[in-house]
């Protein structure tokens, strides 16, 4: 099998990866850590999340922190808006994309966003054609789309019903996320090939939590289905508030590690990444949740 030449990495860990923190994270500590992602060469970076801030307080400084980063030209800076309400903000915040976010499960979508799958996508229309209106790129986000944690199996054909929806709301990419991390190589190369029969392959990305540590090899799954957008999280940083015991995302350090081995081009420089990671676990008071990251960080320190 060919893999992909070159990769595009989405940043997640400012916006999936702090949005879970208990302790509210100063805004200057936000701010610097986009700045060292910037700095580390990725295209596009998750900085924030407007969202309501009783659901999710940790996201309630976005505007400031889209306000105060380093904008770096060529550099997607993308939030989250599950409404107009959320959207109005992003626009004024100067969001490159906005994400609309919904579920392949009925009782996640519920949770998440307090509505079922049929009514998040009528709220996510106007926010598309707002987003279109305004030459804003949309990106859609698919929760749940291997297992949910209150639904358990979800069926690659109901991931599929939401990608061609959200398609026909126009969006430029859309996420297939393991919201749980419960997904194996088999069931991916499951999910995509259901989902690229609606949806061009290109465009849609791998969104992999690491919670049974499946979550590289499930990269390397969909690299195999000739995926070549992911999503990761500088540190492993993260959790999904409404998915318990959820863990971070796919570390940053883990994947481009493993990328660089195989020669796939991300344009990211390693050691900054590892040094936005010790940053941030530093403000953290823990350890980076990202083995490649601890390894060259131990190899450094001698
Ligand atoms: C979607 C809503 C807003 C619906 O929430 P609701 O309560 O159904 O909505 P509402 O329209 O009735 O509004 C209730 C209150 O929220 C306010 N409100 C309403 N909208 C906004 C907004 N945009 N920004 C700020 N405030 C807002 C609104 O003004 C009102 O304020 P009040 O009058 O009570 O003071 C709510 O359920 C919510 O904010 N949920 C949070 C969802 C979330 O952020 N989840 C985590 C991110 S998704 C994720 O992590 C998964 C992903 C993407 O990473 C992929 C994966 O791994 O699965």
């Amino acid at each position: 099998m060919t893999l992909p030449t070159h990769v595009k990495l989405v940043e997640v860990g400012p916006r999936d990866g702090l949005q879970n923190e208990k302790e509210t994270i100063p805004v200057e500590v936000k701010i610097e850590l986009v700045d060292r992602l910037t700095d580390a060469g990725f295209v596009n970076i998750e900085a924030a999340s407007f969202v309501s801030p009783k659901w999710v307080p940790q996201m309630a400084t976005s505007a400031e922190v889209m306000d105060r980063i380093r904008r770096k030209p060529g550099v997607d800076y993308s939030a989250l808006t599950p409404n107009m309400k959320g959207f109005e903000a992003a626009l004024a915040a100067q969001a490159d994309e906005v994400v609309i976010f919904g579920a392949a499960s009925e009782a996640f979508s519920q949770r998440n966003i307090n509505c079922s799958i049929a009514e998040s996508i009528e709220r996510f229309r106007d926010v598309a054609q707002a987003a279109k209106q305004n030459g804003v790129r949309l990106r859609g986000s698919i929760s749940c789309s291997f297992g949910c944690p209150y639904q358990g199996e979800v069926a690659p054909d109901a991931v599929a019903d939401v990608v061609r929806r959200l398609r026909d709301l126009g969006c430029d990419e859309i996420d297939i996320a393991d919201t749980i991390g419960v997904a194996t190589p088999a069931k991916i190369h499951a999910v995509y090939e259901t989902v690229a029969k609606d949806y061009p392959l290109a465009q849609l990305s791998g969104h992999f939590h690491d919670t049974y540590g499946q979550a590289l090899v499930n990269i390397y799954a969909a690299l195999q289905a000739g995926v070549s957008i992911f999503h990761s999280s500088v540190a492993g940083l993260g959790g999904c508030p409404y998915a318990k015991g959820a863990t971070g995302n796919v570390a940053t350090e883990d994947v481009v590690y493993m990328l660089n081995g195989l020669g796939i081009h991300t344009g990211i420089d390693l050691d900054k990444v590892v040094d936005a990671g010790e940053f941030i676990s530093r403000h953290l008071g823990r350890k980076a949740a990202s083995r490649a990251g601890n390894a060259i960080a131990a190899k450094r320190a001698g």
